[in-house]
């Protein structure tokens, strides 16, 4: 989507609350910088008038100035580059943590509409984009333009004629219409290309096993060259319309220098001007000319940066769940779902749905695939919002609506293979940083996850991605000792039982039961033999 100009420049400008004032510093910096380059061309004519008699004064105090011109032009920029670096850097890290947060809040609609793989290309690419130019590439284009001007009007009050002639010379069809929207276009298409790259290279890693083990190996090698084949012709062709304008610019430029040394030597035998005025035409030429290409390289870089912020306000333009604090309830004697009505879109999945989930009753929810019993939980924990009914939780006879800041007191465990990157000492201590030994033990037991300890490195043993390194039924057994270091007193349990053999099985159910015993227990179950365990049994369809 195109936003409006206005609309793309407040955003950028709330982006850089917190380091307005380091950046103004910054342009202040190299605007005196810009002045001392100006003086030091000035003083450096001066003193070689001076050497050649053309002019009179003091040579060493010529020197003097210049020296002093060059030491302040040295400390100052020094000076700017690091405080520069480090705004970059900090907005940098800012502006990453704001979107990586959205997007760990974004609710249900945007988790399907936006794949991760692209999410994340957009998370280091385009806001890369955008925080140079809001730090670095901005600010340089504003002072090259000073730079321009200031070096044209020197030029000017020292020789009007070859101020237009250099003018004149400048490639100045680069800022056609036509150059705006070829480079626009094909950053447009650069960047759809990379997203739709990363979606492939994602997916295809993350699967590489049962991509080999389903032979579907060569059709994914070759959607990955396919796309990347476009990628890399439309960078090639990006870099043909590079080279090309760059070639016209260096064109000009050079007869622009040729022009200007031809007049200057021609005045000079003429005695028009002095060899001071020559050597500083030769300087100006240079400091016109070389920020004019800055200014023209620019141009590639701010297209691809307007690209960046649509394609970042589109991601921002997701709906994403308000923080709150977790509010711990002190007693839980049932959650009530009354008339609940729900739909995904134009889906409708939950009708008129009615439960009462009671303290010391575990429930058994069952029912056939694609029921809504997934949907259920994502209600129960606030994650998705109902159309129409009710969800509360009564605490000694009070009445709780139910909202985000309930979670804290669920303890949910997934179906599947839900364990992240790292030691299972690590996933456990997610769920409670501070919990002892004795509770990590107690709940690895309850959890019917013994097999931990005699694991050769233990709790400390290193898992990969996707629980790679343990078997599914393993995984889950962790991923279930893991929940109940939560201490939440309603539990919602979805398929724990599903990759376990029946011994096992038994005695996980045998455990929860007793652990779990003045909790709100509901358990999403296939599981027949659990299901005759609780005290009622919901059947969805
Ligand atoms: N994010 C979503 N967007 C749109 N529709 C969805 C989404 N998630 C689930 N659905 C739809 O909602 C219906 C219920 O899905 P749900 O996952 O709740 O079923 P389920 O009973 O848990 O199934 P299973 O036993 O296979 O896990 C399905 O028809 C599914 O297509």
């Amino acid at each position: 989507m195109s936003y409006a100009i206005s609309y793309k420049l407040s955003w950028i400008w709330s982006i850089s609350k917190g380091y307005r004032a380091s950046l103004l510093l910054y342009f202040i910096l190299e605007l005196l910088v810009i002045s001392l380059s100006l003086n030091f061309i000035y003083w450096s004519k001066k003193a070689i008038d001076i050497a050649m008699k053309a002019a009179s004064g003091n040579l060493t105090y010529a020197i003097y100035i210049i020296v002093i011109s060059i030491a302040s032009l040295i400390v100052l920029s020094s000076i700017s580059s690091y405080i520069n670096e480090r705004v970059r850097l900090k907005l940098g890290v800012s502006f990453q943590n704001k979107l990586v947060k959205q997007q760990m809040l974004s609710q249900w609609q945007a988790i399907k509409n936006w794949h991760t793989g692209d999410i994340q290309v957009r998370l280091n690419t385009d806001s890369v984009e955008v925080v140079n130019m809001i730090t670095t590439t901005g600010i340089s284009v504003i002072l090259t333009a000073i730079k321009l001007l200031s070096s044209f009007l020197f030029l000017w009050f020292m020789d009007p004629q070859l101020a237009y002639i250099i003018l004149g010379l400048s490639p100045l069809l680069l800022l056609s219409k036509f150059y705006f929207k070829k480079m626009k276009r094909l950053s447009a298409e650069i960047k759809e290309r990379e997203s739709s790259l990363g979606k492939v290279v994602q997916e295809n890693l993350r699967f590489r096993l049962l991509i080999r083990g389903m032979n579907l190996f060569p059709s994914r090698w070759s959607n990955y060259e396919e796309i990347q084949q476009g990628l890399f012709n439309k960078r090639i062709e990006q870099q043909d319309f590079s080279i090309i304008t760059q070639v016209i610019m260096k064109f000009s430029m050079n007869i622009g220098y040729l022009t200007t040394f031809i007049w200057g030597v021609y005045r000079l035998q003429a005695g028009q001007i002095s060899f001071g005025t020559m050597t500083a035409f030769l300087q100006l030429i240079g400091r016109i000319q070389s920020p004019f290409l800055q200014l023209v390289g620019f141009l590639p870089v701010f297209i691809r940066f307007r690209t960046s912020i649509d394609r970042l306000l589109d991601l921002e333009h997701t709906n994403f769940e308000i923080q709150k604090e977790g509010y711990k309830i002190e007693s839980i004697d049932s959650v009530v779902i009354s008339n609940l009505y729900f739909s995904y879109e134009q889906q409708e999945v939950i009708q008129n749905f009615n439960a009462i989930f009671e303290k010391n009753k575990p429930t058994a929810i069952v029912g056939t695939s694609g029921q809504g019993k997934t949907t259920l939980i994502r209600l129960l924990l606030a994650l998705v919002k109902f159309n129409s009914g009710n969800i509360f939780i009564n605490s000694n006879g009070e009445k709780l609506l139910l909202s985000t800041e309930h979670r804290t007191n669920f303890i949910y465990v997934p179906q599947g293979n839900t364990l992240f990157s790292g030691s299972i000492l690590e996933n456990l201590k997610a769920a409670d940083s501070l919990a002892s030994e004795s509770k990590l033990h107690q709940a690895l037991i309850t959890a019917c996850a013994e097999f931990v300890f005699d694991l050769p490195a233990g709790i400390n043993t290193v898992i990969g991605e996707s629980a790679h390194g343990l078997s599914e039924g393993q995984a889950q057994r962790i991923a279930i000792a893991r929940g109940l270091l939560q201490n939440g007193k309603i539990w919602l349990l979805d398929e724990i039982t599903s990759a376990l053999d029946k011994q096992t099985r038994k005695k996980l159910i045998t455990n929860l039961l007793l652990a779990g015993k003045d909790k709100v227990l509901i358990f999403v179950t296939h599981d027949k033999e659990l299901s005759e365990q609780c005290s009622q049994t919901i059947y969805m369809k």
